[in-house]
C-alpha cells in the first residue's frame, strides 16, 4: 500500500479551503437549494436504503472527498486487501476476514497457496459439529443431549459472536448460550453456577491461545468441571478455536476438538472462522452461511462499485470530514433495534482498536487526527438517556441511524412506533427549532410575555446536527452479515486515508505487561517501587 500524507494532498488543502464556507453550511437551506437532494446523497442497494443527504456536505464537498481517495490510492489498497498481501505490516501479516465468505470456487492465495480448500474444510467441520449438538447426536459424558454452551474468550473471541448471537435472537434454537470472558472470576463463577457439567458444552476460543483471562477462565472452568465429571469427559465437552494448535493440545484437549483459525484473520475480524462457532450452534450452520453470504455481498459491492456509490466508502469519507475538518472526536451508532444492542460495543473495537493509531506508515507521529471515539445504545432507549447532549450539547457527533423497514415479530404497532423515533429524531436533529418557534408555542399555551423570556432559551434546539440513515428491509442474518462487513470496510477506508496500519494492536501491550508484573508482586505480598500513586494503592489493596 501507497505510503501517502493525506494532509500533503491537493485534495486535503481543497478540502481545507472548502471547509472555510462548509463549515457554516446550514443543511436546510442546502435542502431548500436542491430539491434533489435527498436523491443525490442516497445509495439504494439491495435491501439497503442509505440516506446520508442530511450531512454538511454539498456537491463539491463530496468531489473533494472523493479526489482524496484517487491521491491516497484506494483502488490499489482495496486490490492488495483483497489479494492477501501483508498489508498488516508491522504483524507480517494478511488481512483476510473476507476470503473466509468467499464461494468455494474462489482462489485466495497467501503465500502462494490458495487459502479457500482449507476454509471450507473448516466451515464443514463447524457445520457437523454443530448440527450433531444441536440435534442431540453429540452428547454429554452421561449420554444426554447438550443443553448449554459457554463461549470463553475475550476481545474479539469474545465481542463478535456475543454480538451476532445476541442480534439473531430471534433465530435461536433451544441451546442456551452464555458468554464469559472478563478475568473477573465473579464473571465466570456467576456463568457456571446454575449450569450442568453434564450437558453443558464449553467452547474455549482464543486466536493465540496466551491470553491471560481465557486461558485463566478456560481453567476454572475445567477444575470445575472435573470436581463433577470424570477427567475422561473432558474430551466430549472442551472444544477449542485457535491458531496455536501446539499450546491448546498442551491444555488438554482433543486434536479433534480443535477448530483451527489462522493468522490472516483478525481477531476483531474473527467471527467469520471457526470464531463463530457459538454462533453457528446458537443460530445452525445455516444461519451462519447466511451471515457469511451477506458479509460477501457487500465485499463484492465494496470491491466493485464506484466510490460515488460505494457505501463503506461514502460513510468512511464523511466520517473523515467530520473528524479532521470539523474536529469532531466522536461519533454514534444507534440501532433502531433492541437486537443490536451489542453492535456498539462490537464496533468500539472493531473501529477504535483499528484506527486508534498516532504513528504513521513511516513510523513517524502523525500531525492529524486518526480514530474517532465510537458509542450508542439502541433507539428509543438512548432519546432517553443521551440524546440531550446530541440536540443542545456543545459537542458535535455526526450519529448513524440503523433501522429496519419490517420487525421480527410483526406487531406493527409497535414497529410504527419506533420507526416514527427513527425518522423524528434524524428530523429534529436536522431541522432543530428556532426561538421565534418555540416562544410562539409558549404563547399558544398561554405562557406570560415574562416567562417566555426566561424558558425560550433553553428551548431552542439549533438543529443542523449530521446524521445518516441506513435502512434495511429486515434483521435477517444475511443483512446483518452485510452491516458487520459495511463496517469493516469504513474501518479500512479510514485506515488508508489516515495512512496508519488498521490491523495491529501494539496499544494494548503494555497494560498487559505491568499487570504481569504486578500480579507477581500481588502473589508475593511484595510491593516493588512503582510511581507513588500505584504503590500506594497497591499498598492499600493489600493491607
Ligand atoms: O483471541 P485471543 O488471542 O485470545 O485475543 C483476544 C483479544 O486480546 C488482545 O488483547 C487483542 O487486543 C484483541 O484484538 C484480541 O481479540
Amino acid at each position: 500500500m501507497k505510503n501517502i500524507n493525506p494532509t500533503h494532498t491537493d485534495a486535503w488543502k481543497k478540502l481545507e479551503e472548502h471547509f472555510q464556507s462548509a463549515k457554516d453550511f446550514q443543511m436546510k437551506e442546502l435542502f431548500k437549494e436542491n430539491p434533489g437532494r435527498a436523491d443525490e446523497f442516497c445509495i439504494q442497494w439491495e435491501d439497503f436504503y442509505v440516506d446520508f443527504s442530511k450531512n454538511i456536505i454539498d456537491k463539491e464537498t463530496q468531489s473533494h472527498l472523493l479526489s482524496l481517495t484517487e491521491e491516497v490510492k484506494l483502488k490499489d489498497a482495496v486490490d492488495s486487501y483483497f489479494s492477501g498481501e501483508a498489508i498488516n505490516r508491522t504483524e507480517g501479516r494478511a488481512v483476510l476476514h473476507t476470503a473466509l465468505r468467499e464461494g468455494s470456487d474462489a482462489n485466495v492465495k497467501v503465500d502462494g497457496e490458495n487459502i479457500i480448500p482449507e476454509v471450507f474444510e473448516v466451515k464443514e467441520k463447524i457445520k457437523n459439529f454443530s448440527e450433531a449438538v444441536i440435534d442431540g447426536t453429540r452428547k454429554g459424558y452421561t449420554g444426554l443431549p447438550f443443553t448449554d454452551i459457554v463461549n470463553i474468550g475475550i476481545g474479539g473471541s469474545d465481542l463478535g459472536p456475543v454480538m451476532i448471537t445476541e442480534s439473531l435472537e430471534y433465530y435461536k434454537n433451544h441451546l442456551n448460550v452464555h458468554y464469559v470472558s472478563n478475568v473477573d472470576g465473579d464473571h465466570v463463577h456467576q456463568a457456571i453456577k446454575n449450569l450442568n457439567p453434564e450437558t453443558t458444552l464449553f467452547v474455549v476460543v482464543s486466536k493465540s491461545w496466551s491470553t491471560q483471562e481465557t486461558l485463566s477462565n478456560a481453567s476454572t472452568i475445567r477444575t470445575w468441571f472435573t470436581k463433577k465429571a470424570p477427567q475422561e469427559a473432558v474430551a466430549k465437552h472442551f472444544v477449542a478455536v485457535s491458531s496455536n494448535v501446539e499450546a491448546v493440545q498442551e491444555f488438554g484437549i482433543d486434536s479433534d476438538n480443535i477448530f483451527p483459525m489462522w493468522d490472516w484473520v483478525g481477531g476483531r475480524f474473527s467471527l467469520w472462522s471457526a470464531v463463530g462457532l457459538s454462533i453457528s450452534l446458537s443460530v445452525g450452520f445455516i444461519n451462519f452461511e447466511s451471515l457469511l453470504k451477506g458479509a460477501n455481498a457487500m465485499d463484492v459491492h465494496f470491491k466493485e462499485t464506484p466510490f460515488e456509490q460505494n457505501i463503506p466508502v461514502q460513510l468512511a469519507l464523511l466520517s473523515v470530514w467530520y473528524n479532521n475538518f470539523f474536529k469532531a472526536e466522536s461519533e454514534a451508532v444507534i440501532p433502531y433495534s433492541q437486537y443490536l444492542h451489542r453492535l456498539p460495543a462490537y464496533l468500539q473495537q472493531a473501529i477504535m482498536e483499528s484506527n486508534g493509531k498516532s504513528v504513521d506508515r513511516n513510523g513517524k507521529p502523525v500531525d492529524y487526527q486518526t480514530g474517532t471515539i465510537i458509542w450508542g445504545e439502541p433507539g428509543t432507549n438512548s432519546q432517553h438517556a443521551f440524546f440531550q447532549l446530541i440536540h443542545q450539547g456543545t459537542k458535535l457527533i455526526p450519529a448513524e441511524f440503523i433501522g429496519f423497514k419490517k420487525s421480527l415479530f410483526e406487531d406493527k404497532d409497535h414497529h410504527n412506533k419506533l420507526m416514527a423515533n427513527y425518522f423524528a429524531q434524524t428530523e429534529a436533529l436536522l431541522q432543530g427549532k428556532d426561538a421565534a418557534t418555540v416562544e410562539a408555542e409558549l404563547k399558544a399555551k398561554n405562557v406570560s410575555e415574562e416567562e417566555i423570556g426566561h424558558l425560550a432559551p433553553f428551548k431552542v434546539f439549533s438543529g443542523n446536527k449530521p446524521t445518516t440513515s441506513i435502512l434495511i428491509d429486515k434483521l435477517t442474518p444475511e443483512s446483518l452479515g452485510k452491516l458487520v462487513a459495511l463496517y469493516e470496510h469504513k474501518i479500512f477506508v479510514q485506515g488508508v486515508i489516515w495512512n496508519i496500519y488498521s490491523y495491529d494492536q501494539w496499544g494494548v501491550e503494555l497494560g498487559k505487561q505491568l499487570a504481569t508484573n504486578i500480579l507477581k508482586e500481588i502473589e508475593g505480598n511484595d510491593v516493588a517501587q512503582h510511581d507513588s500513586s500505584t504503590e500506594k494503592m497497591l499498598k492499600f489493596f493489600l493491607s
